[in-house]
């Protein structure tokens, strides 16, 4: 498994008509053969689009969704399971982004259960965690971090948590441009280290293998500096995965990382 790991979250961007030049634009950009792992999480709606052309570039791109209900059928109106998704194509589901969290007021123990979802039937969470800027200027970024991580990850047993991805994502770097400094990413991605370490009741470093992306304005300006520290393990990118040239220039770079 590459170690770096690159995720295009579209958040509710391009129709499944406008998803397939994005995409067959990103495949002549980034070659077929890649060291740093690349999902692509569009919104559900051109998943199958996406998957198409995927498997017809032989590319070894993944899918991601950026969502999905804990319940695996039934009268649920409006939402997408699992097993929908695992037939589309999908390996990675990204939970708990703070957009779910502060529009929609999605609470961790609906994160948990969807967390618990994705792992019985085999995918591969990116659990969403980060502060706020008033979190952040109070000083409880940590005990948000360790909030978000306890009760995300309640009842996960510990050989499960090998097939978990965290993303650190500040909501105050969230599409304002002002990313997180690599000081500031590495410090609290240390943290996070620690917290899932003793969650999974591992000896100290034990946590060394699990990834942890960093999200919030990456860009390809950004991104070279992000994947030299050693606790920053690939990125969630929102904005920036739109453009498909500078979306294969954090990708080529985060390759030339590897
Ligand atoms: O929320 C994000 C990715 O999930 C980050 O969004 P931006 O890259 O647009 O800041």
């Amino acid at each position: 498994m590459a170690r770096n790991l690159i995720v295009g979250n579209w958040k509710m961007n391009r129709t499944a008509s406008e998803a397939p030049s994005l995409v067959t634009r990103l495949l002549e950009l980034v070659p077929a053969q890649l060291p740093v792992e690349v999902v692509l999480a569009p919104p559900f709606t051109s998943i199958p689009a996406v998957a198409q052309l995927l498997a017809a570039a032989n590319h070894r791109l993944s899918l991601g969704a950026q969502n999905a209900f804990w319940e695996d059928r039934g009268a649920y109106t409006g939402e997408v399971s699992v097993p929908m998704l695992a037939d589309l194509g999908c390996r990675y589901v990204i939970l708990g982004h703070s957009e779910r969290r502060h529009l929609l007021g999605e609470q961790d123990e609906a994160v948990n259960k969807k967390v618990k979802a994705v792992l019985r039937h085999g995918l591969f969470p990116i659990l969403c965690v980060g502060e706020t800027l008033a979190e952040r200027q109070h000083g409880q970024t940590e005990a948000v971090i360790r909030r978000q991580l306890d009760a995300g990850l309640d009842g996960v047993a510990g050989q499960e948590l090998k097939n978990l991805t965290i993303a650190y994502e500040p909501v105050w770097a969230i599409g304002t441009g002002q990313a997180a400094s690599v000081e500031q990413a590495a410090e609290v991605h240390r943290q996070i280290r620690s917290v899932i370490g003793a969650i999974g009741g591992m000896a100290a470093g034990g946590a060394e293998a699990l990834r942890i992306l960093y999200g919030g304005s990456v860009t390809a300006h950004n991104i070279g500096d992000l994947l030299s520290s050693r606790e920053i393990d690939g990125a969630l990118v929102g904005g920036a995965c739109l453009d498909p040239e500078v979306f294969a220039k954090i990708i080529n770079i985060a390759a030339e990382k590897s």
